[in-house]
Order: structure tokens, then C-alpha cells, then sequence
């Protein structure tokens, strides 16, 4: 599903408007009427209601939904906030339309206009669109720190009035924090950036029917994985296949004191479809996974507590296995950079890259070049900064990701709420699943597993990214559907990844 911007959803408009052909009034009813079919699943007709609504077309969206709301019965109370001189033309019309069948509707032009909102309420933010263009002053200002400040429950049309859609807000800037969020047709940016959660709140969206040709052919870099269009990417297995055609994977993993990742990692890329497992672990970790994963061959490394590289069992050199999946729990040992240093220019196929070995890169940015092209690097935040430089915002950190895949050719996965998988063509996509239940010790050893296995299976490395953050979120999910978030592990996460 794509994201787009704020000027291309205002062209989508017209080209809806143009070519459906639609009137724009009876737009705006379909657009009101997506809210309402959501609103009444959730909240029963017997809900005080509060809508607030500003002059625009957000405005406009809110007295329409009001009427709509009326017909079903809710008591409710339209509060129009009066900050302009004048009203959008399709605002005037559902002004008069609402008119003809309520005389609740109020005019907020001072603060003491502003209504108590009780816990008992529901208020429906209609004050601004997506046609922001200036921080919220004056009376819009109150209004919002009000609906802020209230017990209410808040639900926000298309978008939480004062946030921008696709451009950074000032800290001072006053933003309304809905509960719910109901956006028309696509998601914008601003709601996938961690930043702005506040003002999201639990945010969908509902079809309006918007021209899909314009949406198909609007140039974006943005995109956000629907589950079908994730699960679209899963290979159908072969009816002849043998565990040769699922690839070779050599993983990479662990030291003393963190064998579990190495034991985490192998499970997840076990449970993900690989066909063979050799993991390579310090001398210390033989033993534990052998017995915690008797399905994986392993590889002692001949250093005891920390990876080398050099190993006495085996001679098959990295490069000969499918893939190579290297970070959980290695930590930074001097020999553990060397391994990594004779490692690189051996390789040529994409490998996954995590956690202490993304750190080693930070601190040798001169490797970054040696990288395998279509490699998926898997930082969270502080990993990225470490190979990057600080940024001020969520944008410019998107742009920072943008810019680091596109020069190393390589896919970064960006974990957080929403992971961003960043490609080498420099397009992101965002990730639907998971939850932070997800933030404890171990999951990104799982990630690293799972995608270690898709690249065996010879996944492209930007589906492989994007299905397996979305199966790993997924499980993420199922885990804290049964024990809740706070009591879910990252073994759970293994034991939950599900494919198909
Ligand atoms: N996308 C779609 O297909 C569909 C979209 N629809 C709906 O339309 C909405 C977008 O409508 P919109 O363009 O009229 O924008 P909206 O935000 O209501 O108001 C803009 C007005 O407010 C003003 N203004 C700006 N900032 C301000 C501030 N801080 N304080 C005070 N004023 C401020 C601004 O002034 P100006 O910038 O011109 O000076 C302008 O006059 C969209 O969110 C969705 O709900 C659906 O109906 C149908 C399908
Ligand atoms: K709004």
C-alpha cells in the first residue's frame, strides 16, 4: 500500500473528483460515511458525542458525519470552531444540509465557548486536515489543549488536528492525542514515525474508493505492508524440492555468557524454512548447542569464549554456504573484528548483519564498502546512529536511511513500532505487525535467524526483509494475544512463527 504525500492526495482528490466522475459534496459524504460504518461497530448509539469541527474540509467531513450520526440516533452536540473569516464550499453545504435537522450546533470563537468533555464522552476531532499549513494559534490552539486535557475518549477524522502529515512538527506545537485515528483511504507518513504515537493514537483506515489508477502510478518511496500484500510474497513449495533447494545457511553466533542468541538465532532460521544449519559458536557453546538444538550442525570455533573465525572440525569456508547470517552475541573482541575483517571481501552473496557486528561496522566504517550487495543490515535506533550520524527528527532519520541503503547497496531494517525496511533503490517499507511486547532480549536474535532463512531459500533480499519482519511481528503478536505482552519471550516469538 503506498504512501503518499500531501500534495499528491490533494491531486488523488481532483483525479477522483475528474475522472470517477464524483461530485466533491458527494465525496465527502462517501468519506463520512467510511467514518460512520467504523464509528458504530465500536461505540453504541446510546454515546454522548462532542464533534468539533473547523472550516476546511475536515470541517466540512465533521458536521457531515454528525448528521449521518444524528440519523442513527446518538445524542451529540456539533461544536464549529470558528478561526477564519471563511468555510471551505463543501463546509457551507453540510453546514446548511446540518442545519435543516439539529439546532445543537455551537460556535467556539472564545475559550470560554470551549465544553466540559466528560470520561463518560466521546469527541470527534474534525478541526483540521490534512490541509495544514501553519501551527495551530488562538482559538484552534485552546480547543486542542481542551480536547487534550479532557477524560474523554478522542477520535480524530483522517488526521489529529495539528499534526502535519508529511513534514516535522515544532516541539511546541500543539497537536490533538486521539485515542483512534480514522484516515481516508492510505496511511500517512507521520503516523509510521515513533515520535508522533501520541498523536496517532490506534489509527486505521477505511476505503473511500479513491481513483486507483492516480494511487497506482503515483511515484512514491513509502510504503506500508498490508498482510496480504506480505503474505503474496511467501514461495509456494515445490512438490520435488529436497533440503538442497531450501540453501545452506552458516550463522554466525554468540560468546561467553551469550550462547542463547546463538541458540535463539538457529531456532528462528530453523522454524523459518532453511534446509541446513551449520551455526559456527566460541568453543564454550559447543555442548549447549548441540543439546538445545540437535537439528543445526555445529562448528566450534577454536577460540573458547569468543568467535575467530578459524575452526578445526570444518573447512568449508564461509563463502561456499548459501548465505551467512552473522551479529547475535558475538560482542567486540579484537578477534571476533578480524573475523569479520578476513570475512567480507570473501563474500558476494547478500548475508544478514545484526547487533554486535553492525557495532564493529560503526566502529570500521571503512568495511561498510566490502558489503555484499542486497546484505539486509538489521540495527535498532542506536545501531543506526553508531553507522550513520544523529539526526533531529523522524524525517531526516527516514532521509539518513534512504540515503546509507542507497550508497551500500544494501537493505537496512530499521526495528521499532512500524520497522522500516529501507531497499538499495531507496525506497521504505513500513512494517504492520508487531507490538512492544516485542522489546525484550532475544526477539532481534530471532529476526536475524529468520531472515538468515528466507536468504537460504533465495528470497529476494527485499522480500525476504519485508516477509520476515512481518512474520516475526506477526508471531510477536500471537504471543501477546495469549500471555499478554509483558509475558512473552523471545523463545515464544521462535515457537510462534507461523508460514502460511
Ligand atoms: N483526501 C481526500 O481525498 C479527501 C479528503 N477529505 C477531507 O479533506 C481534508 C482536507 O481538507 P482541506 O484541504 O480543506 O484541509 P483542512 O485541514 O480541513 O483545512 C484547511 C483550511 O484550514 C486552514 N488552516 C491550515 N492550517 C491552519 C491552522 N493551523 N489554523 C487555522 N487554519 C488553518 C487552511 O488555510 P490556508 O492554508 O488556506 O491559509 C485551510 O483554509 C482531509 O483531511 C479530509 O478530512 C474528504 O472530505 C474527502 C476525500
Ligand atoms: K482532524
Amino acid at each position: 500500500m503506498k504512501i503518499l504525500n500531501v500534495d499528491q492526495i490533494r491531486a488523488l482528490d481532483q483525479a477522483t473528483i475528474q475522472h470517477e466522475p464524483i461530485a466533491p459534496i458527494n465525496l465527502m459524504e462517501r468519506a463520512a460515511l467510511a467514518f460512520v460504518d467504523w464509528f458504530v461497530d465500536r461505540f453504541p448509539a446510546t454515546t454522548p458525542l462532542k464533534i468539533f469541527c473547523g472550516l476546511g474540509n475536515n470541517g466540512g467531513d465533521g458536521l457531515a458525519i454528525a448528521r449521518l450520526l444524528l440519523e442513527r440516533d446518538y445524542p451529540l452536540e456539533v461544536f464549529v470552531v470558528r478561526y477564519a473569516p471563511r468555510e471551505s464550499d463543501d463546509f457551507m453545504h453540510n453546514h446548511r444540509r446540518l442545519k435543516l435537522v439539529t439546532d445543537n450546533i455551537r460556535y467556539v470563537e472564545l475559550s470560554h465557548d470551549i465544553p466540559p468533555m466528560p470520561h463518560n464522552e466521546v469527541v470527534i476531532d474534525a478541526i483540521l486536515g490534512s490541509g495544514l499549513s501553519r501551527p495551530a494559534e488562538g482559538i484552534v490552539k485552546s480547543a486542542i489543549e481542551a480536547i487534550n486535557r479532557s477524560p474523554a475518549t478522542v477520535v480524530s477524522v483522517d488526521i489529529a488536528s495539528g499534526l502535519y502529515a508529511d513534514q516535522p512538527n515544532a516541539p511546541e506545537d500543539v497537536i490533538v492525542e486521539p485515542d483512534y485515528t480514522v484516515a481516508f483511504q492510505l496511511p500517512k507518513l507521520a503516523f509510521l514515525l515513533p515520535g508522533n504515537a501520541r498523536y496517532t493514537g490506534d489509527w486505521q483506515t477505511v476505503d473511500i474508493q479513491l481513483h486507483k489508477r492516480f494511487i497506482d502510478k503515483a511515484p512514491t518511496p513509502y510504503y506500508y505492508t498490508r498482510p496480504d500484500e506480505a503474505r503474496l510474497l511467501l514461495h509456494k513449495r515445490d512438490r520435488y524440492a529436497h533440503k538442497g533447494t531450501f540453501g545452506h545457511a552458516l550463522l554466525l553466533a554468540g560468546s561467553y555468557g551469550k550462547i542463547g542468541a546463538a541458540v535463539l538465532s538457529a531456532r528462528a532460521c530453523l522454524r523459518s524454512g532453511v534446509g541446513l544449519l551449520t551455526v559456527q559458536v566460541p568453543g564454550c557453546g559447543y555442548p549447549v548447542l548441540q543439546t538445545a538444538v540437535p537439528e543445526a550442525m555445529c562448528r566450534p570455533d577454536t577460540h573458547e569464549h569468543v568467535l575467530s573465525g578459524t575452526t578445526e572440525v570444518e573447512t568449508t569456508s564461509p563463502a561456499d554456504f548459501t548465505t551467512v547470517g552473522i551479529g547475535p552475541g558475538i560482542g567486540k573482541a579484537s578477534e571476533t573484528l578480524a573475523m569479520l575483517k578476513a570475512l567480507l571481501p570473501t563474500l558476494t552473496k547478500p548475508m544478514v548483519i545484526d547487533a554486535d557486528a553492525l557495532n564493529l561496522l560503526g566502529e570500521n566504517r571503512e568495511l561498510l564498502d566490502q558489503l555484499p550487495a542486497g546484505s539486509i543490515l538489521t540495527p535498532h535506533p542506536k545501531e543506526f546512529e553508531r553507522l550513520t550520524a544523529p539526526w533531529q527528527n523522524d524525517y531526516e532519520k527516514l532521509d539518513r536511511l534512504r540515503e546509507f541503503a542507497r550508497k551500500y547497496r544494501v537493505v537496512v531494517v530499521l526495528k521499532g513500532a512500524h520497522t522500516a525496511v529501507a531497499t538499495p533503490e531507496g525506497d521504505i517499507h513500513f512494517n504492520a505487525t508487531g507490538n512492544p511486547g516485542l522489546s525484550t532480549g532475544g526477539t532481534g536474535d530471532v529476526l536475524t535467524g529468520v531472515l538468515t532463512a528466507l536468504l537460504a531459500q533465495r528470497y529476494d533480499p527485499v522480500e525476504a526483509a519485508v516477509l520476515g519482519v512481518y512474520a516475526h511481528g506477526l508471531a510477536g503478536d500471537q504471543v501477546a494475544e495469549q500471555r499478554g505482552q509483558i509475558g512473552m519471550t523471545a523463545t515464544d516469538v521462535v515457537d510462534a512463527l507461523r508460514w502460511a
